[in-house]
Parts: structure tokens; sequence; C-alpha cells
């Protein structure tokens, strides 16, 4: 509840969410841009823009479309229309994931307060992990990710041509890993600066990691497994699967 005896905000203070919906989706094999395709009927994409307009916090979405392609990405969004609470931008995007982000927070209006930066790849995740994100940004933390113990024994590496067996150099300590997901939530001043300090080709596979490179701290707030990312073949049948379930079991469109 806001205080009363604070002056009256000039700007009304709201959460963005930048969707970067512009990579090809090599892994998955040739086709429709990964963003594009479907899912129970529904382009991928869609279901991303829902899960972040399901946070009654979210009030604008910037889409994050191909570069040769935001009319057609506007055209579908257009036929799958949100609550008229959200607002929603279409711009082209990059040739790297980092350039995509970086495209779709210069089309950030001003007065967020918190910016989420969502990958359209992770189109099932639940609307209670981008809360927790958002809540623990308001609470005070200039970056948060939602993140998961890992499965997997990981090991380390000396990359050899393909083809040729790789030496392992070492077992990190499964746990100490999270395997991390999105959104990323962050105070918008401090994933601006990320953006407009870390070279691309610096080696930050996700926003936190550009923010951990000016020095700013990031914590982690418990990831879903419905966040996974859609990358692999496979991926797309256990989306389909988990799609089924929810739509049988609670209605979801
Ligand atoms: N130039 C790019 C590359 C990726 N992305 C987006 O970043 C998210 C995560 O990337 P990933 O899953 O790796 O998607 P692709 O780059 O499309 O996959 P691949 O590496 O298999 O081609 C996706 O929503 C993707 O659309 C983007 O907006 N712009
Ligand atoms: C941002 C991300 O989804 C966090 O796990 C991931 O780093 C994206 O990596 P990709 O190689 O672009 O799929």
């Amino acid at each position: 509840m806001s205080d009363p005896s604070s002056p009256a905000r000039t700007t009304p203070v709201c959460t963005a969410a930048v969707i970067p919906a512009a990579g090809r989706g090599v892994r998955l094999g040739p086709g429709t841009p990964k963003a594009l395709r479907t899912l129970g009927g529904t382009p991928m994409l869609v279901h991303a823009v829902r899960a972040m307009a399901a946070s009654r916090a979210v009030s604008h979405i910037v889409v994050v479309a191909p570069p040769d392609g935001p009319e057609e990405v506007r055209r579908l969004l257009d036929a799958h229309p949100l609550a008229d609470r959200t607002e929603l931008v279409v711009v082209p995007g990059g040739a790297t994931r980092q350039e995509s982000v970086r495209l779709g927070l210069a089309a950030l209006p001003d007065g967020i307060d918190v910016v989420l930066v969502h990958d359209a790849a992770r189109p099932l995740v639940p609307v209670d992990t981008v809360d927790a994100v958002i809540a623990a940004v308001r609470a005070g933390a200039p970056a948060v990710v939602p993140a998961l113990p890992l499965a997997d024994t990981v090991k380390q590496v000396e990359p050899q041509p393909q083809g040729t067996p790789e030496p392992v150099v070492g077992t990190p300590e499964r746990a100490l890993l999270r395997a991390v997901q999105t959104p990323q939530g962050f105070d918008p001043a401090t994933l601006l600066k990320a953006h407009d300090t870390v070279v691309e080709g610096e080696g930050a596979t996700d926003d936190a990691g550009l923010v951990e490179r000016l020095g700013v701290p990031v914590v982690l707030v418990p990831g879903h497994e419905e966040a996974f990312k859609v990358t692999r073949p496979l991926d797309l049948v256990l989306a389909e699967a988990v799609l089924a379930r929810r739509r049988a079991t609670d209605g979801y469109v």
C-alpha cells in the first residue's frame, strides 16, 4: 500500500518484461524460427507472453522478434490478444541473444521498477516463479535468478576437435552448482549499465552473467521444472505433455 504522506508519483510504477524471441532454434532442427513453432496449436512465443502477463505486476512486455520478421510477429500476437492492462511492443532483434536483449531494453518505457528478461524458449514458466523473482527485486536485490539444483554430475573438459574424445580435467562439486532459468529480474538501471558496459562475446550466456561482471551481487530464488528451455526436439515432446496435463487439470488455454 502507498504511503499517503509521500508525494504522488508522476509516472505509475510498473514491471516490464523483455522477451528475446529472435533466435532460429538451430538445435531444434530446421524449420520455422523456434519461438513461432506451435505447442498445443499455439505459438511458443504466445505461451511465453501469456506467462509474463499472468503476473499482475507486469504491465509492459517488449517482444524481440527475428530481425526479418517483426511484422509477422506483431500480426501473430494481435491474433492472440492479452488483457487490456498489458501493453505489448514488438521490436526487431539481433544476431545474438545479448544483442536482442539490448535492443529490447531500448524500447522500455520510463518509470519501471523491475525489468524481467524471459526466453521465449521457456514458454511454460509458472506465474509463481515470475512473481517470486519480481518480489525479490522489489525487496532490494539488484539481480535475481530462478535456479534449480543439478540432476547430473558435471565434468570440466579440455575441448577437442569434433569426433575426438574429450579429456576430463575436473569434476566441480555438484552441490555448489545450480542450473539457471528465466525470467531473470533486475533493477532496470543495473541491467542497462551491464548491457552498456559488457562487450559482446565476453562469455556471458545470460543477463545475470553480465551483471556479475560489474561486481553487482546476484541472488537465486527457487526455479521450477516446468520453466525448462525448449532447446532440442525431445524438449518439444515434454512441453506438449506438460501443456496437455495443464489443459486437463486446470483449464489452461
Ligand atoms: N539472436 C538471438 C538468439 C537467441 N534469442 C533468444 O534467446 C532465447 C534463448 O536462446 P536459445 O534457446 O539458445 O534460442 P536459439 O538461439 O534460437 O537456439 P539455438 O542456439 O539452438 O539456435 C530464445 O528465446 C531465443 O529466441 C534472441 O532473441 N536472439
Ligand atoms: C538465459 C538462459 O536461458 C539461462 O539458462 C541460457 O543461458 C540461454 O542460453 P542459450 O545458449 O541462448 O540457449
